[in-house]
């Protein structure tokens, strides 16, 4: 475990203990000695660090044979680029890259892409905890490039906005064509809305992650089929059999 003592990786490793078909070998943080990992004889590697260092954690996995499940936020396209480029010398090697592990949040996404193409207008809406230090989130982040991907193949027209003055930053962030605000608010864990309209019509959906016991399932998922996966996979649909 990369980030062992943060509050996503705390749970992931009480998970991986108490599961009979998993082992924790190393439990590393900031400031440990990532070579604990090699010598623990790690195959799995799950990352919850801090978007400015998972790169190079990832770079250090792939390069000793490790495969990696990764939950740290703030992938972009040329951070993914890098990451099949590392892949190439390594064939055997799988990293599963992605944004939320909730089934919840999963389904989520789904839904407001499949619902997208039906409505004029389509924003996103994420809430988390002051600590978080990307903006958006990554879920949001998926998640607009989702409704974009599912509008462009519908041929949906460009959405209504007569907003020709206002102050910067006032539309939220444009992933792709479509806005996304962002609000950190103390007191909240994880939290996501979808708001889309059309003439007279209004749909929102919703996904509330209360606990941080939410992600620890879909990663223990990612932890026993990333070995059948080599190369890069983003997100954990590809392991879930939800169509
Ligand atoms: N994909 C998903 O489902 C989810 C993703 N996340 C993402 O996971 C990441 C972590 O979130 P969260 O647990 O809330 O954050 P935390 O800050 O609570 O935990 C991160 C931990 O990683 C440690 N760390 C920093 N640098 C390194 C390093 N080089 N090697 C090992 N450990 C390191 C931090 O130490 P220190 O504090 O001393 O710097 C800290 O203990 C974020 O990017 C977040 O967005 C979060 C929830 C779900
Ligand atoms: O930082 C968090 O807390 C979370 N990060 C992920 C994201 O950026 O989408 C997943 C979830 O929203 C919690």
């Amino acid at each position: 475990m990369l980030g062992a003592r943060g509050k996503v990786g705390a749970e992931v490793c009480r998970a991986v203990e108490s599961a009979d078909d998993t082992e924790l070998v190393a439990a590393v943080d900031a400031g440990d000695d990532v070579e604990e990992l090699v010598r623990a004889g790690a195959e799995v590697v799950v990352d919850f660090t801090h978007p400015d260092v998972v790169m190079d954690n990832l770079r250090f996995c792939i390069e000793h044979g490790i495969h990696a499940v990764v939950g740290t936020t703030g992938f972009d396209q040329s951070r993914l680029d890098q990451l099949e480029t590392w892949l190439v010398d390594a064939p055997g090697v799988g990293v599963l890259v992605a944004p939320n592990f909730s089934i919840g949040a999963i389904l989520m996404m789904r839904f407001a892409a499949q619902a997208a193409p039906f409505f004029d207008s389509v924003e996103v809406v994420e809430l988390h905890h002051p600590d978080k230090a990307d903006a958006p989130s990554g879920t949001a982040r998926r998640t607009a490039e989702l409704i974009a991907a599912a509008r462009r193949e519908a041929g949906s027209a460009p959405m209504p906005d007569a907003t020709s003055t206002g102050l910067e930053g006032a539309r939220g962030a444009d992933v792709d064509g479509v806005r996304v605000h962002g609000l950190r608010i103390r007191g909240l864990v994880a939290h996501q809305e979808v708001v889309l309209g059309a003439a007279g019509e209004t749909l929102t959906i919703r996904h509330d992650s209360l606990d941080r016991v939410s992600f620890t399932p879909g990663v223990m998922v990612g932890v026993r089929s990333i070995g059948d996966h080599p190369g890069l996979t983003v997100g954990l649909d590809a392991f879930l059999d939800i169509g």
